[in-house]
């Protein structure tokens, strides 16, 4: 097992108990000595499976691990507790529900859940939205969570501030009413439940000897603090990660953990791995060039013994369109030569910019599939028939309640809606609750709805996971609304195809046949002074499990089926993972730095470390490719080129395309447009940029790509794109320090500077 590591790997895989931190760069191989460790400690008897706890960043990260493990050696690995924080914690609220002052059928609110629960509590509380947008509010009560913060422990030091923490006091409120718990609220649940209940803390601190982190440089203060918490004095922390890698910090990362945790506990035991297994020469030299433009770094150096290899391919073309139109055309031949398609992968940075790689795809019957992005469980049909799923099993649940109460269509209005609502106010009761005091029509509508709910309810109690979800998207009416509509045949199909999820998990997690409960035998192993009673967590139904399930894992679906599918992901989500062959789209200023980034230095460097592990995710080869004009938001732009481009040195790039024009910079004041006239754009099919323009005459100002200006507020900048004309023209403008801006030029008092 240990014979094929490297001598650092090795070390860090047979350290005797201790905490330890490996601090490496990517692909150095963190994640096989992570899980390598496990089993080893397992394997040489210094920890029983169930002494382990491993977390991961994500649920395919844990499944892996899993399946790793069992490769290894032939143990059971079902009751170990190896998940995603949320997981996890959501697994230890599970199991205590009571403690945590908790519904036993507690359901989880992934983001637009909350959002919409945020609105509905503004709407109730005739709180003015403009005044304290949904949006902020749940950034505010996220950020308080995740500092570990209640309403009474934020510092109210001005009226605003004094307000919202009344809102978030409201909110808390009608999550326990409704009996619902949103992904921050798992771990700070979970972690007043092992500060407040000494019984329980003290018997997982003396259950998990060992607690293993992977990608540790994006833990928050909440986890590092619930993570030191749970290891107590006793445990061994075993943690790795890639300061380079830290690409969360506008969630609140703080990838100053790492230093926290050498200083507060790894002590000494800092191993390095320096040899990297990943990658060819030129795409690890790339990547190292590139990162060392940060400030502040931890310090590493990577090398591999594979050789050079290829070059970084760059391809820039006139449009999005063509882009896209080119990455497949390439595709076509990379398969053609006998690469598999899941040995690619598509990443962007937005969002925004897969659909037209999406539909050139698609346009060209090559299978894809999106990780991430375009999530299986957050689609509308599947929403409801969740949804319902949820009112079964808790009629209590508001959020569920709204969404479907006239879903598919029965006459319960608006109106109605909000009377249900303020009954529920005045008396403080769920809507389920409230319902008989409803009087007339809309009363007995909404009762027939109730009893329709607990008619499901019964007639599904005790009926398979899979046979339960069939029963009752059929029983709600949803098969048959979506009969109705003329392109509802996708819908159904994704209704089927939840019957199918539901199927395969109830198979994985062991509930096909067997009673819940009877699948854990080995519970009663682990022996401890508080036995059994102390970890029912296994006895959740399987219907509470997979609605778990369903919230926490939003995407991993669609990967898992996507075993001969070209890859397509943000950055973000391909933060651990590798690929034969990657392209990385969109290499210009404003996408990639990410315009809201370049505002401030530490923006920036996010950007350089996202970039970082964009190009680290390839093996063999590697694209970047870029666009002249591009259509985001409804608008064209021309950017410039990536300043990134130029971060990495000329001998690892092989240009496609002519390389006439230089890079942004990122420094100078001069502007460095140089390239060749933008004012034919060739090749761009179906959608016409707006009014594309090299030039615009507003005023007396002649207004031209390249030129100086400067702004009252925003200081000296560069145009980079000019779109419209007269009233409507706009510039698209670079400025040296506030970021890219777009300004109406008819509004927008601008000095030409030069040029
Ligand atoms: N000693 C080794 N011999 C051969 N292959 C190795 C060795 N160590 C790691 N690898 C391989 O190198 C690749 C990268 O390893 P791994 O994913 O564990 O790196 P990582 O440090 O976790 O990367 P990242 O920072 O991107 O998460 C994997 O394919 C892994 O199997
Ligand atoms: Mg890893």
């Amino acid at each position: 097992m240990i014979d094929k590591l490297n001598d650092p790997q090795r070390e860090a895989v047979t350290l005797p108990p201790g905490h330890a931190l490996v601090l490496a760069g990517a692909g150095s191989g963190k994640t096989r000595v992570l899980t390598t460790r496990m089993a080893w400690l397992i394997q040489t008897r210094q920890s029983s499976p169930l002494g382990i706890l491993a977390v991961t960043f994500t649920n395919k990260a844990a499944r892996e691990m899993l399946a790793r493990i069992s490769a290894i050696m032939p143990i059971d690995t079902r009751g170990m507790w190896i998940g995603t924080f949320h997981g996890l914690c959501n697994r230890l609220l599970r199991a205590h529900f009571r403690d945590a002052g908790l519904p036993q059928a507690f359901q989880i609110l992934d983001t637009a859940d909350q959002f919409a629960a945020i609105k509905r509590l503004l709407k109730a509380n005739n709180i003015d939205d403009e005044k304290y947008p949904p949006r902020d509010v749940q950034r505010f009560i996220n950020c308080a969570k995740e500092e570990g913060q209640r309403p009474g422990d934020v510092e109210a030091y001005d009226s605003f501030r004094r307000r919202m923490i009344e809102i978030y006091t409201l909110y808390e409120a009608q999550c326990q009413r409704e009996g619902v718990v949103d992904f921050p609220e798992l771990l700070l649940r979970a972690f007043e439940l092992l500060s407040r209940n000494e019984p329980i803390r003290n018997h997982y601190q003396r259950r998990f000897r060992h607690i293993l982190v992977d990608e540790f440089q994006d833990t928050n203060n909440l986890q590092y603090r619930w993570l030191t918490l749970l290891a107590g004095d006793g445990a061994s922390v075993f943690a790795v990660g890639d300061d380079d890698q830290s690409i969360y910090a506008f969630r609140g990362a703080n990838v100053g953990n790492m230093a926290d945790f050498e200083r507060d506990f790894a002590r000494g035991a800092v191993i390095r791995l320096e040899q990297n297994y990943r990658s060819y020469g030129h795409i690890l030299d790339a990547a190292n060039a590139l990162i060392s433009h940060n400030t502040g770094r931890l310090g590493k150096n990577l090398w591999t013994e594979q050789g050079a290899g290829e070059q970084i391919r760059v391809v820039e073309q006139p449009t999005d369109f063509a882009e896209a139109q080119w990455i497949v055309d390439e595709i076509r031949s990379l398969v053609a030569e006998g690469r598999s398609r899941h040995e690619i992968a598509i990443l962007y940075r937005s969002n925004a910019q897969s659909r037209v790689i999406e539909h050139a795809l698609f346009s060209s019957a090559i299978p894809y599939k999106v990780y991430g992005g375009l999530r299986f469980f957050e689609r509308q049909e599947i929403k409801h028939a969740l949804a319902y799923l949820r009112l079964i099993s808790n009629p209590d649940d508001d959020t569920s309640w709204v969404r479907v109460v006239n879903f598919p269509p029965r006459g319960i209005g608006a109106r109605t809606i909000e009377s249900l609502m303020d009954q529920a106010r005045t008396y403080d009761t769920s809507l389920a609750a409230s319902v008989a005091r409803v009087p007339g029509k809309a009363g007995s509508n909404l009762a027939q709805f109730l009893v329709s709910i607990s008619q499901m309810a019964e007639a599904t109690r005790g009926l398979p996971l899979p046979e339960l979800v069939e029963h009752v998207i059929e029983h709600s009416g949803l098969i048959a609304h979506y009969k109705l509509d003329k392109e509802g045949a996708d819908r159904i199909e994704n209704l089927n195809e939840l019957v199918t999820a539901a199927t395969v998990f109830a198979i994985e997690e062991h509930f096909d046949g067997l009673p819940a409960g009877e699948s854990v035998q080995w519970v009663s192993s682990a022996t401890d002074s508080m036995g059994d009673s102390l970890t029912p967590a296994e006895n959740i139904s399987p219907l509470a499990s997979f609605l778990s399930h369903a919230a926490l894992e939003a995407g991993d679906n669609q990967a898992q089926a996507g075993q001969q599918a070209v890859q397509l992901m943000t950055v973000h989500a391909a933060k651990g993972l590798e690929f034969d062959a990657v392209f990385i789209t969109g290499m210009e200023e404003g996408l990639f730095p990410h315009e809201n980034s370049v505002l401030e230095p530490s923006g920036l460097e996010e950007e350089r470390r996202l970039m970082y592990v964009a190009i680290t995710r390839a093996r063999e080869r590697l694209y970047f490719s870029l666009a002249q004009s591009r259509m985001l938001h409804g608008q064209t732009r021309y950017p410039m080129r990536s300043r990134f481009l130029s971060e990495v040195p000329d001998q690892h790039l092989k240009w496609l395309t002519p390389k006439q024009q230089v890079a942004f910079d990122g420094h100078g004041s001069e502007p460095r447009w140089a390239g060749a006239s933008r004012a034919s754009i060739p090749n761009r099919p179906s959608v016409a940029p707006r009014s594309p323009t090299t030039g615009v005459l507003v005023g007396s100002q002649h207004f031209r790509i390249g030129q100086g200006v400067s702004h009252g507020r925003f200081g000296e900048g560069t145009i980079i794109g000019l779109s419209g004309s007269g009233l409507e023209a706009q510039a698209q403008i670079q400025f040296r320090d506030a970021g890219t801006k777009t300004l109406a030029l008819g509004i927008a008092k601008l000095d030409i500077t030069h040029g």
